[in-house]
């Protein structure tokens, strides 16, 4: 098990009346790619800053390496972040050099500016350059050498590639994937995109309501999707405007259900039980894939 770098169980994050994340748990391994997918507002935002350590957890705990880690500094220095918007995360008066000379003088690394910027695919003529001058792919380039200057362990990639021109995604998703595999980086992918999953990630989650209702390796919760969220999340993938009209849950709604499964207001499989006893994680067709749904239950039993 020595290749699980991150491991969060059972964490709860309330706002108020809001519950945000209900019981996460996930784990994130080196070499592998692990997609959080879901709507707008089912929470993956809000685990994406719990695994930052940037808000502390209502419940739950996080463990780095198999152990607690109570230095927060020590923590971030290992659990690196990439935000959506990489033209907010980087200081429009200050040059690319200086963006990465930073971190590096900070963490006491040894390498320069350049070589991260080659680890990235960028020309080293850039470092002269504003924020700016650069593209959005480029920019997200730039903020992943950044992070990359740290030497991580785990990179938490919060929608990375949704504010950039459709043409130059791939190219970003690329970078991630081949820096997965050259330092065996443990990456976070959350998107709404479940289609940019099955290409990306190695496994994938998919989260409703603050809760993780099924998850598995990447080709086989998309190619047979148990829940049925994700089953309905899937047929409208190459029409988002749909899937926002049919799945958008008004908070109100999911409160209503606070007992049961978070999904049985828009469920087109709803039982009675749904509304009043939450679904365990029941195993659905093959080893490690799951759903969180009374429908697999008797099956499995
Ligand atoms: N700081 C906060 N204070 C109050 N409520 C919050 C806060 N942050 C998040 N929430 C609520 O928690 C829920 C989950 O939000 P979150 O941002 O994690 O979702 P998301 O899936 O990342 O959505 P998006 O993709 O739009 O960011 C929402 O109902 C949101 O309104």
């Amino acid at each position: 098990m020595d290749d699980v770098a991150l491991e969060a169980k059972g964490l709860v994050k309330t706002y108020k009346r809001v519950r945000a994340v209900q019981d996460v748990s996930i784990v994130l391994r080196r070499g592998r790619v692990t997609a959080l997918v879901g709507e707008s507002g089912s929470g993956k935002s809000t685990v994406a800053k719990l695994l930052a350590r940037l808000v502390e957890p209502t419940e739950g705990e996080i463990l780095l390496d198999g152990r607690k880690v109570r230095r927060v500094r020590e923590y971030r220095r290992k659990v690196q972040m990439v935000f959506q918007d990489p033209f907010a995360s980087l200081n429009p008066i200050h040059t690319i050099r200086y963006h990465l000379v930073r971190p590096l003088k900070i963490h006491k690394r040894t390498e320069t500016p350049e070589e991260l910027m080659e680890r990235v695919q960028l020309p080293a003529d850039f470092l002269s350059r504003y924020p700016h001058e650069l593209s959005g792919g480029q920019r997200q380039r730039v903020a992943i050498a950044r992070a990359l200057a740290a030497h991580p362990e785990v990179l938490l990639a919060d929608e990375p590639v949704s504010m950039l021109d459709v043409s130059i995604r791939l190219g970003v998703l690329n970078l991630l994937l081949d820096l997965k595999e050259r330092l065996r980086l443990a990456v976070l992918y959350i998107t709404h995109d479940i289609a940019s999953a099955r290409y990306f990630a190695d496994e994938t989650f998919v989260m409703y309501g603050g809760q993780i209702v099924e998850g598995g390796d990447s080709e086989t919760v998309t190619q047979r999707p148990a829940h049925p969220y994700t089953q309905l999340l899937i047929e409208s993938a190459p029409d988002p405007e749909r899937a926002v009209v049919a799945l958008d849950a008004p908070s109100e709604e999911v409160a209503a259900v606070s007992a049961g499964c978070q999904f049985a207001p828009r469920c087109p499989k709803v039982q009675s039980r749904c509304w009043t006893d939450a679904p365990p994680r029941t195993e659905v067709d093959s080893y490690g894939h799951w759903a969180a749904c009374w429908l697999y239950v008797e099956a499995a039993a």
